[in-house]
């Protein structure tokens, strides 16, 4: 011991009383030079601590505190060193059995000086605390005053004691502080986030504080591995030797040639997928140690392994953790600081205590920190700058792969257990994007839309069709499925259709593309979803192999092609009017021709006049007025009702008379106004007449003989026709009553107007 030494201890030796100031003033470098602690320490505090504090010389192996204790007094460490001690199961129920075996044991061992004390009974060993450090600081801090673990000196070792007063007035709240920062630390750093809180307690206990100075060293490469550091203030500074590692890891070398490893690494896993018997391992051990790094060789190599600065770290940063987590022994690079660091040490001890074995989650935490440096160190760095570093990369790399592949390899069947099932082939809820992107929004979207569609239907149905849930505006392939399914009858159906003159076929009449409204699911409810989607993709191609099938799917889409669908639904728009349509104008046509040819006496090139066709925006179009004119022949005696051979319009013999699909339009303006003068005059009819032989100043019609005032006859003789015929009483008659019925008929189908015949 030194001269220095031997005052300190014969100064703290005397009583408290004894110690003069001036004496106090002489140790009290030492004090601050030998203890961090008094280092930190305000000169006034320490003094305090110096002149009340006291001398507790221990010999080796004594039980210094013991865990579970109650605890009074705080220690700091002159000379010597102790051990730490912690039994982590240790409950208040085992104490009294734990601390007779312990006292058993310490008895003996006084008895029998040669006897060494057995360690074992104190819980595991988590560290030595040396000269110039100190302990039993927690339980004077927290409340319940335990103490928390067993201190043993490993030799005769000199302590500077303080009592509860003395610590509370100078150094509790100093020591207090700290400890409530090694908390924070803890409860925000990521790495310890999971942790229950009694272990995130004991990584705060074993936590130590050091603060460094300029230049000073946290690890040196080559050094043995002793925990990991976190910087909490400062910068610091890696220097790394790479030439250095082959000897610190000689294990480890030669390196696996990364590029065989990758290619390796690929054949094994196409074997595996062809379930080919994989490689025998003594190939891939001698393709491991085939060659070293590519670029490792050489002067190549000698450039690239020379000593270098890898980076600089400061604040949150981990110091060791390449390391600890790649199982090295001693450190793989020096750590400098390039300022005044404040660091929190977490002990090898301590590490394998609380991290490898109780929160191994930690340590791939702590792996994952490692992947993204050494990822953006090669992301600036040549590959062979280090090749330790980027052989750890491809392991990290691989490691993580592997770990996907396990994610992503779907489970077997086999390997279910008990009471487990197989939900790999499920829908996986409504986020699995079936039919690409947005389908399923749209789905939903549709599936609102259709209820709302419903919802609406059932307020416009009558009471009647409840029944069947058959709407009057139902179009006719939905009636037709209806009674094809015996939902409704034949004649219902019929009677539907027929009658509905504003029936509305929305899908049909939107389509030829897609439709997205239904009008009614008269027997299978609302689409589906696969329905649904039909109606974006069309129907599966097998379904319209059905007649079912295409029946909906011609329903669905609109109707492909031609065929009845196509004829008719066209024809069924919203206020579509029965009578005036193609349809009914062709009937009367036929019919009148059937009568026409019945009579058997027609005059050789007579046809009936082609009925005009009015289309439904034609302005002219006589309205339903409140009456209705039928102005008759004067000499309806010598009315030859079916005309003449018509050079001006297109028919021009018997033949083409003959009724057949009228095209909307074609039809002559000047046969139109002859139909129009003969039947019918609305408070209008004048006018629009007037139009319409304005709107047909036709060659046609200027080709024609000029147009008399008087009203044009229903059927002309043929200008080269010279024999009228002559119509007895009895035919002029039944032309007479013909024509009378074919009056009624028209006023008929005007109904709900008052009329007056003339
Ligand atoms: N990991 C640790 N857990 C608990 N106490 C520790 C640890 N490392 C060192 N010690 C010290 O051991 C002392 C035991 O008594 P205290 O609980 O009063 O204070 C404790 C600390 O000062």
């Amino acid at each position: 011991m030194s001269l220095l030494y031997d005052k300190v201890v014969n100064i703290i030796n005397k009583p408290p009383d004894k110690r003069l100031d001036a004496e106090i003033e002489q140790i009290l470098p030492w004090f601050r030079k030998r203890s961090d602690l008094f280092n930190s320490l305000h000169a006034d505090i320490v003094r305090d601590i110096v002149k009340n504090c006291r001398f507790e010389p221990i010999t080796k192996n004594q039980v210094i505190i013991r865990q579970m204790d109650k605890g009074d007094r705080f220690y700091i460490i002159l000379s010597g060193s102790v051990s730490i001690h912690i039994n982590t199961t240790l409950t208040e129920e085992e104490f009294e059995d734990v601390l007779k075996t312990q006292l058993d044991e310490e008895a003996h061992c006084r008895k029998d000086k040669d006897r060494v004390l057995d360690r074992n009974k104190y819980g595991i060993y988590v560290g030595k605390i040396d000269a110039g450090k100190s302990f039993g600081e927690l339980a004077l801090i927290n409340a319940d005053c335990v103490r928390n673990a067993t201190i043993i000196s490993d030799e005769p070792t000199d302590l500077l004691s303080v009592d509860r007063d003395l610590y509370n007035r100078s150094l509790r709240a100093f020591q207090a502080q700290e400890f409530a920062e090694r908390k924070d630390f803890v409860a925000g750093f990521g790495m310890f986030q999971n942790w229950i809180p009694r272990y995130k307690k004991m990584m705060a206990f074993s936590l130590k504080k050091k603060v460094l100075k300029f230049e000073d060293t946290i690890v040196k490469q080559g050094a043995p591995v002793d925990g990991i550091y976190f910087i909490i203030r400062g910068q610091v500074k890696i220097r790394v030797d790479p030439s250095q590692h082959s000897q610190q890891y000689s294990n480890l070398y030669p390196l696996g040639d990364i590029a065989e490893l990758e290619k390796e690494k690929a054949r094994q896993l196409l074997r595996k997928e062809m379930n080919l018997v994989s490689q025998r391992t003594s190939d891939r051990r001698s393709m491991y140690v085939r060659r070293a790094m590519p670029s490792t060789d050489g002067a190549v190599r000698k450039a690239n392994l020379k000593p270098f600065e890898l980076c600089l770290a400061g604040a949150i940063d981990v110091i060791g953790d390449l390391e600890v987590a790649m199982g090295l022994s001693s450190y793989s690079q020096t750590v400098v600081c390039m300022e005044e660091s404040t660091i929190y040490h977490l002990d090898q001890r301590n590490y394998d205590r609380l991290i490898e074995k109780r929160n191994p989650a930690a340590l791939e935490l702590l792996r994952d920190i490692v992947h993204t440096k050494l990822t953006l160190h090669f992301s600036r760095l040549p590959e062979d700058s280090i090749p330790l570093y980027r052989f750890f990369l491809y392991q990290l790399d691989e490691k993580e792969k592997d770990a996907r592949r396990t994610a992503m390899a779907p489970r077997s069947k086999t390997s279910l257990g008990h009471g487990e099932a197989n939900i790999d082939n499920l829908q996986k809820g409504p986020l699995v994007n079936m039919y690409g992107p947005g389908s399923v929004f749209y789905l939903i979207r549709k599936r609102a839309k259709e209820m709302e569609a419903r919802r609406k239907r059932r307020n416009i149905i009558p009471a009647a069709n409840f029944r069947t849930g058959i709407s009057h505006k139902a179009s006719p392939v939905t009636m037709a499925l209806a009674a094809t399914r015996g939902i409704i009858d034949t004649a219902t159906a019929a009677a539907v259709y027929n009658n509905n003159h504003a029936a509305t076929n929305q899908a049909h009449e939107r389509g030829r593309g897609v439709s997205h409204e239904h009008e009614d699911y008269p027997d299978h409810g609302p689409p589906s979803t696969t329905e649904s989607m039909m109606n974006l993709y069309g129907p599966p191609p097998h379904e319209t192999g059905s007649d079912q099938g295409l029946d909906e799917a011609d329903f669905i889409n609109g109707g492909g092609g031609a065929g009845w669908g196509e004829d008719y639904d066209d024809e069924f728009e919203e206020g579509y009017d029965w009578a005036s349509s193609d349809l009914a104008l062709s009937q009367l046509e036929a019919r009148m021709s059937q009568w026409h040819d019945s009579l058997g006496t027609t005059i050789k090139g007579t046809c009936v006049v082609p009925l005009h066709r009015y289309q439904v925006e034609d302005e002219n179009r006589p309205k339903p007025g409140n009456k209705v004119y039928v102005k008759l022949r004067s000499k309806p005696k010598n009315v030859s009702f079916f005309a003449f051979q018509n050079t001006h319009d297109e028919f021009s013999s018997s033949d083409e008379a003959a009724p057949k699909p009228s095209v909307q339009g074609s039809r002559s303006p000047i046969s139109s106004m002859r139909q129009l003068e003969i039947i019918t005059d609305t408070e209008k009819g004048n006018e629009a007449m007037s139009e319409v032989a304005d709107r047909y100043p036709l060659e046609s019609r200027s080709s024609q003989r000029p147009r008399s005032t008087k009203s044009e006859p229903l059927v002309h003789e043929p200008h080269k026709q010279r024999k009228r015929k002559q119509y007895t009483k009895e035919e002029y008659l039944a032309l007479k009553a013909e024509l009378r019925r074919r009056q009624k008929a028209w006023i008929s189908m005007l109904s709900g107007r008052s009329y007056t015949i003339m």
